[in-house]
Formats: C-alpha cells, structure tokens, sequence
C-alpha cells in the first residue's frame, strides 16, 4: 500500500467533521474555524470541512489536514458532496490536504462521472476519499484508484440500510475487503463506538454531528430530560 502523508498523519485518530450548513445556527467560516480550533484542543487529528470558505478560515486557525468537500445541490443529480470538477478546484485552491466526494454510482450532473472525478483528481495530485454506502461501491472506488474510503453514506442512499448507529457491517466488511485505508463515519455518537470501529478494522474515525452540531447535542439532553420526567412524574412539565 503506497502511504500518502495525509494517510499517515490520520491514521487511528478521530477527524472532526465541522460543518454547519445555511440555516444551522452555527454557519459561518467565522464560526467553523473556531469550532475547528476547538476539535484541534480536545484532540483531533483533522479536521472534515464543508465549501471551499471553511476550507480556508480552518486552514488559517488550525495546524491540522483538513479533508474538504462541497456540498452543493444540481437539478439533475442526486450526488451533492463534491459532484463535479468545479468543485474540486474550488477545494484545491482553498488549500485542502484531501477531497472527499460521493462515490456511489449514482447519475452526477451533466456528463460527469465517478471515473472521470478520480482521474482528475489524480491528475492534481490530490488525495481521494471515496464516500460509501455499500461494500460494492468501496470495492469499485477502490478498484479506480482512491487513496481510502469512508462510510460516509450508508444510510443515505435509497438501497443502504438506515441505522440508528454506526454500520458496523460495513465498516467491518470493507476493512477486511480493501486493501485501502477505510474510515468509519456517519452517526457515531458515543466514544464506546469509536472504539468499536476501530477494533473492526477502521483506519481512523470520522465524528461530525455528536462534536459539532449543538442544537442535536443538546437535543439527546432535552429528550432525556422529557423521557426522565414522564418516567418519575408520569406526566411532562405540567407544573
Ligand atoms: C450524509 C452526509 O451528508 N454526511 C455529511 C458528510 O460530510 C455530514 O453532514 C456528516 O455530518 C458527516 O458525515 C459526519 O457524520 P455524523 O454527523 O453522523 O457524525
């Protein structure tokens, strides 16, 4: 296995995903990069950062890699992390140590496909990482030449399962299947799970919301609370 630098500055470590799309409270570079700096103080070893802005306020406020992806929706596509080369460019000049893009097989907009997204990436020496949602598409990511895959979105595509939690299968699967690097992300909240990934063969652990999404981390308190006090008082904050 060739080990690109940015492989080997993440390897068994946690990525921070910082990311707080128009309309969340948190939007704004501003904002990303001090939760950036944040994730770089409690032990982060990179950081995972949505628009080519984000990408170059967190470049400015922390000495980590930073994995970059464009989310942007096209009328005629599905895919909306990194679809086309426009955003790839985008990312590259804002200084992103990796691009992360879907790699499912689904339609991306215009003439653009997965094959065509790699080489030019490649062509730019960029280093890929390859979002999933089943075993099928990490194997064929792999097979174009990525530098590692990331469970990234199983459970959002129509034909991957939805789980409450992290897909353990398929973390599982792919790291015994791949001859690449294969990161475990999407919907781990607990550190008991980080933990499960990484024994499962994961590469290193991407955690977004549970870190950086407050108003969902303050929701699993309040749900809590709401549960706690139906189960003490057997009814809800009537008085
Ligand atoms: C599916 C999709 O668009 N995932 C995005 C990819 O960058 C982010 O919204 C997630 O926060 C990230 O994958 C981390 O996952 P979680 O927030 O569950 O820890």
């Amino acid at each position: 296995m060739l080990v690109i630098p940015v492989l080997k500055q993440i390897r068994y470590g946690l990525i921070a995903s910082c990311q707080a799309l128009p309309g969340e409270p948190l939007h704004g570079s501003e904002t990303m990069a001090k939760m950036a700096k944040a994730a770089e103080e409690g032990g982060a070893i990179a950081i995972r950062a949505n628009s080519a802005e984000d990408v170059r306020a967190i470049k400015q406020a922390v000495g980590l890699p930073v994995i970059g992806i464009v989310k942007r929706d096209y009328p005629d596509s599905e895919v909306y992390i990194t679809p086309t080369t426009k955003e790839v460019d985008e990312l590259i000049e804002a200084g992103a140590d990796m691009i992360a893009l879907d790699a499912t097989r689904r339609k991306r907009p215009g003439q653009v496909t997965l094959e065509t997204m790699v080489e030019y990436m490649k062509s730019q020496n960029m280093p890929v990482m390859a979002d999933i949602s089943t075993l099928a598409e990490g194997l064929y990511a792999a097979s174009l030449g990525v530098s590692c895959v990331s469970t990234t979105l199983s459970g959002y595509t129509s034909y991957s399962p939805n789980l409450a939690g992290p897909h353990l299968e398929l973390v599982k699967e792919s790291a015994e299947r791949l001859a690449i690097p294969v990161i475990a992300e999407g919907r781990i909240s607990e550190p008991a799970q980080v933990e499960e990934v990484l024994r499962l063969g994961a590469y290193a652990v991407v955690v977004g919301s549970a870190i950086s999404r407050p108003q969902l981390i303050t929701k699993r308190f309040a749900e809590a609370a709401r549960k706690a006090v139906i189960s003490i008082h057997g009814n809800e904050r009537s008085h």
